[in-house]
């Protein structure tokens, strides 16, 4: 909780910066700035607070989901992006915080190459929402709102 509305933070991994501008025949139209004018225009209508994060930086998004642990974040949306493939580093992170996440694809990839069938993320996911394009990240963001609990921790 921050200013006692329910805190949600959207993670996206490598390339994602470039969602909309290359590949719209698997990823959409959508830019990443629609997703994040859309996450938080939800988030007001929510009556939540709604962060957004982009990195290709595997630290950074280790460092930036350290920073969730005491910033009042409830619960995380994040699409690791190619990171889902190959990130133990960013599991750990996730499992290290204790903080539920929502694991989130834009594209089906489970109908996609085998080697986008695993996930190092899948299991530890309280939900896992894939091939729903853009619109996925505003249903990952309602349910967090309305089912994940309120953390307390704060150090
Ligand atoms: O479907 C998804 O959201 C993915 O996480 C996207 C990743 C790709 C991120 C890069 O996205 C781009 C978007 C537009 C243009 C180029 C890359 C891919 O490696 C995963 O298997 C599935």
């Amino acid at each position: 909780m921050r200013g006692g509305k329910k805190t949600v933070l959207v993670i996206n991994g490598p390339n994602l910066n470039l969602l909309g501008l290359r590949e719209p025949h698997i990823y959409g139209h959508e830019t990443l700035k629609d997703v994040e004018n859309n996450s938080v225009k939800l988030g007001q209508q929510l009556d939540a607070e709604v962060d957004f994060f982009q990195t290709n930086w595997e630290g950074a998004c280790v460092d930036r989901i350290q920073e969730a642990r005491t910033d009042g974040t409830d619960g995380i949306v994040i699409n690791p992006g190619g990171w889902t493939h190959t990130s133990v580093a960013i599991r750990d992170a996730l499992l290290g915080v204790s903080i539920p996440f929502i694991e989130l694809h834009v594209s089906n990839i489970h109908a996609r190459e085998e080697w986008r069938h695993h996930s190092y993320f899948s299991d530890k996911a309280k939900a896992i929402i894939v091939g729903c394009g853009a619109s996925g990240y505003e249903y990952a963001i309602d349910h967090v709102v309305k089912k994940f609990p309120e953390r307390s921790e704060r150090s």
